[in-house]
This record gives structure tokens, sequence and C-alpha cells, in this order.
């Protein structure tokens, strides 16, 4: 049933490629659309439930990986590191928090950028944006820049291999809670202001002796759940990977468990939201600091008009400076009309600038410091923080500046990697999640009603 792609086909999409040969397009998505999904419907609907959770307090969201994937990191290294670095965080978040973390990668799928200008100009000359690898290469030459719908195949193996890393990792016994916290107390040990973390590690060492101690199940220990997502840009790949769910006769997009609407493809007559409001998937939505009650309101109605817990939740980005004053009144429009949003703050996109180095970058502190407002909003207003979007990877970069493993800008040329917007290390990815556990134990922020029961069976 191919209701997706006239549907948006009829709409104005922005931020698509400027594909050179509509013949070798229509072939490549073709192919993708006969190709196996790349996740099930049922998978989606599981994400969406523990979604649910969030809309209710009961659990938070850690959704991270790189600005945009490339091709060639696609090894299992790097799969490996990111996933682990999610891990690591997730279990600092769990304790803090005190509710199960639903961890969504930035990954399988993140390989397309929306840009600020379609043409980037070095020394006088004028090239295409690099949009992302699948859509053209990052190398300055005109031979690399120039769009090739082919590379939509590559996204689509890149993304089968992530995800079957992932599914190894995190079901093969590589992710076993003990094993996780043993590499967070490492990072303890070894972090330069690791003795401000001491107090939470051991707490959470006396935590992992209790349950096993009540003979916790190991088998619940030694495996965990992991959710893929990126932005559905490319509409060509996403609508060609769009499926009908044999069960029920309702259309998602098998590219990913979740899929999200960037800032600049949010308009409500767009080809993007037309796509979402047809698909089934849990699917976010980023609102930046232009966002309006009524926008929010709209998108509510056009992506949710049932009010189903977990389908729709916002992605909130509006920089340090703006959200203790913008996001309150996004929240109390929405919670005043009884909307069920999962709310997330992705404190990197509203906080870029660039150093006197010419790097885009950002400060681990006005990342931080986003992050408190978006949790200091929701405890004014009683409403739950569900959650935090990170761009991160698990390797050792100098992309954003500070951290308790200080970079500085002097810092940034030595491992600047990304392919689009500065990340987060390792280190610096840790510290946040130290950081904001440290929130919750000093009472900055709320603890949400404590969940029904554990999940481990007591043997
Ligand atoms: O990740 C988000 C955007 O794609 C990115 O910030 C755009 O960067 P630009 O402003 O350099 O185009
Ligand atoms: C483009 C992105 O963000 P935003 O739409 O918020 O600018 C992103 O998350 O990659």
């Amino acid at each position: 049933m191919p209701v997706t792609a006239e549907g948006t086909h009829r709409m104005p999409a922005a931020q698509q490629p400027d594909w050179p040969d509509a013949d070798v397009l229509r072939a490549v998505t073709s192919e993708l659309a006969a190709c196996p999904p790349l996740v099930f419907a049922g998978e989606c609907d599981r994400l969406r439930h523990r979604l649910a959770a969030v809309t209710r307090g009961e659990a938070f969201v850690l959704q991270g990986g790189d600005c945009a994937e490339t091709f060639d990191g696609v090894s299992a290294d790097q799969v490996r590191d990111k996933v682990k670095t999610l891990l690591q965080m997730s279990v600092v978040l769990t304790y803090a928090s005190s509710v199960p973390v639903i961890k969504v990668g930035r990954m399988a799928g993140q390989y397309a950028k929306p840009r600020s200008s379609p043409v980037e100009v070095r020394d006088g000359v004028e090239l295409p944006a690099y949009r992302g690898d699948a859509v053209n290469g990052l190398a300055f030459t005109r031979e690399a820049r120039t769009p090739d719908p082919r590379r939509l195949k590559g996204m689509y193996h890149a993304s089968t291999a992530t995800l079957n890393l992932i599914r190894a990792i995190t079901t093969g016994g590589y992710a076993d809670l003990r094993q996780v916290h043993e590499w967070n107390r490492d990072f303890v040990a070894k972090s330069p202001v690791g003795e401000r973390y001491e107090r939470i590690a051991q707490e959470i060492d006396n935590a992992l002796a209790f349950l096993t101690a009540c003979g916790a199940n190991p088998a619940k220990l030694h495996s965990t759940d992991f959710f893929t997502s990126h932005e559905a840009l490319l509409l060509d790949y996403e609508v060609a990977l769009t499926r009908v769910d044999s069960r029920t006769g309702l259309l998602y997009d098998t590219s990913g468990h979740m899929v999200w609407i960037g800032e600049r493809t949010r308009q409500l007559d767009g080809a993007h939201i037309e796509f979402a409001a047809q698909v089934h998937n849990p699917v976010g939505v980023k609102l930046g600091p232009s966002a309006t009650s009524r926008d929010a309101l709209a998108l509510v109605e056009r992506l949710n008009p049932d009010n189903v817990p977990g389908r729709l939740s916002f992605i909130v980005r509006m920089g340090r400076d703006r959200v203790r004053d913008v996001l309150p009144g996004l929240v109390e429009s929405v919670k005043a009309a009884g909307a069920q949003v999962a709310w997330i703050c992705d404190p990197m996109h509203g906080n870029t600038f660039k150093a006197s180095s010419t790097h885009k970058t950002r400060r681990f502190d006005d990342i931080l410091d986003e992050v408190k407002g978006f949790f200091e909003v929701h405890r004014s207003l009683a409403t739950h923080p569900g959650g935090i979007h990170i761009e991160l990877t698990g390797d050792d970069v100098t992309e954003c500046v500070g951290g308790g493993d200080e970079i500085l800008v002097d810092d940034l040329h030595q491992r600047y990697e990304t392919a689009c917007d500065p990340r987060l290390n390792r280190y610096q990815s840790l510290d946040l999640a130290f950081q904001v556990a440290e929130l919750y134990r000093d009472r900055n922020v709320s603890v949400p009603p404590r969940p029904s029961l554990p999940t481990w069976e007591p043997t």
C-alpha cells in the first residue's frame, strides 16, 4: 500500500537532496522497497509501551549517538564503544532516577543531515553542502559532494550491520549490568574529578550487592533492551522502508524503532509531518526556541489524535539561554490540553558556536545548564522530565570543550572527527550522566513515584 509515497510526494519536502538522476533514484528505491525490514513492528510497539511509561513519569529515556553516522564508522569497535558509553550512562541514570532507563541509540540510520545552507564555500569555491553519507561524501570535491542515490543502499547496509552488532552486544552478555558497573568504577578511578562521583559509584555497588543477595535472576542482569532511532529526513528512503504490519494492517517505518522529525522539517503542511502522521512507530519532533504552544498543540493533534501514550515525544532544544523562558509555556499548554507527550531534552543543538579556532563546538557547561533548566521547568510545573538526547561517541575525540578531563579550545584540533556537529566524548558523556545523577541526589529534581515492582524475580 504505497500510501506514504503518494501522500508525502504531494507535499513540499524541505531539505531533500537534488538527486541528479531520477531513474537511478527510482531503481534504488524499488530495490529498497523489496529488502527485508530492519526492525519489526512489534519491536516498535514495545518501544511505544516503554515510552508510555515515560509519559506517566515512570521511566526515563536516554537517546544518544553520533550527530552523523558514517559508513566508515561501522566497525565493531566504534559501535561497541558507543553502545558501551550509553550503557554506562544508563546505569548511573537508572540508579539516580529510580526508574527504568530506556536506551535509544541515535544509531543504525543516522546518515542524513539537514543543513543551514545548501552550499559550502571554501576559498571562493562553492559546492553542495555535505548532507550525510546517505547523500554525498564529506570530501570537498565536486565528485564527492554530488548527491548519489546509490548511497541510500549504503545507508541500508550500514544500518543493517550496525543493528546486527547492537543486537549481539546487548543480548550476548557484553551488557551485563555488573560488567557495566565495573566500567563505571574504572571511569571514576581514572577521572580527574572522580572523587566527586565516588559516593554514587559506591551506592550503586551496594545496590548491586543487595540485588545479588536477594537472589536477583542473573539472566535478567545479563542483557538489556536497546532501540534505534534517527531523523526521518530522506523521504525517498523512509518511504521505501515503510511496510504494512501483517498483524494489524498498519504502516510502520521499518528503518528504525523510533524516528524523529527535525526542527527544520516540522512544518505542519510539509511532507515530513505527513509521513510521520501515517506511520505507527513512536515519533519524536524537535522543538527549537521559536516553537509556540500553538505549534505544539497542532503537532499533537496531527501526530497523535487518539492521544496514545508513547506515540509522541517532544525533543526540545532551546539552548541554555532560552530553555527557562520558552519551555514552560509549551509544557503548560500541552499539560492543559491533557496531551500524552514524553518530554526529552536535547541540550546540544541550541548550544553550538564557532570557536576562535574555527571549529564548531559546544561547551560542556552549557549542555549541563540546559539539562538543569529542563529539569527546573518540569519541577516547577510538576511534570516529568522524561529524558535526554545527546550527541556523543565512545571515542576520545576533542570536539566539545570542558568536562572533568577538560578539553580547551586549543585542544579541539587534536581529534576533531565529527562529520557534522561536535559530540561529547566518552568521558564527557559519563561526566554528564554523573552530574545529572547528582541533580537527583541533591533533590534539585523531583524523583518520580516508584514504579510498581522491580522486574527481576527472586529465585
Ligand atoms: O545536526 C544538526 C544540523 O544538521 C546541523 O546543526 C546543521 O549544521 P549547519 O548549520 O552547519 O548546516
Ligand atoms: C538536525 C538535528 O537537530 P535539529 O533538528 O534539532 O536541528 C539533529 O538532531 O541531528
